[in-house]
């Protein structure tokens, strides 16, 4: 028993940091502020247009990805400059193969985004 709630305290705990840590990257990372106000946006046009459950699934689902992609894109580049702060040919890669996740993500959601609401004006 002791065992067990160690275990869930332990679980809490962790969502405690990763909490901690959504808010860290939305207060400190303007990328992430300009993704969160566009999630915002979205998210009042999709009540809006009334979209389906299957759209909705979709949008939220986009915005999560790039959001996610986009944190651990941040912890990559935090890392890179911790580690190396000079300018270095490697970091310089690892910093662009991190931001190129982040743009096939956001691509991904800009024609989730597109398939979506272009409909809606035609
Ligand atoms: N130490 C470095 N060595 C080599 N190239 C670097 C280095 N730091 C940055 N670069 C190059 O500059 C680009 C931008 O890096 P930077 O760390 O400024 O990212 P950013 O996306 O502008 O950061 P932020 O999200 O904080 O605005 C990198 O993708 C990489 O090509």
């Amino acid at each position: 028993m002791k065992e067990n709630s160690s275990f869930l305290a332990k679980r809490i705990k962790g969502c405690g940091y990763a909490l901690k840590g959504a808010w860290m990257l939305l207060k400190n990372e303007a990328s992430i502020q300009v993704q969160a106000t566009i999630a915002v946006l979205v998210t009042i046009a999709g009540w809006y247009f009334n979209i389906s459950n299957t759209e909705w699934m979709f949008q939220v689902g986009a915005i999560g990805l790039v959001m996610s992609v986009e944190g651990i894109n941040t912890a990559a580049e935090e890392i890179a400059n911790f580690v190396h702060p000079d300018f270095n040919n490697k970091i310089g890669y690892i910093k662009d193969v991190a931001a190129g996740a982040v743009f096939f993500a956001a691509i991904a959601a800009i024609t989730i985004g597109c398939i979506i609401y272009i409909p809606k004006f035609l």
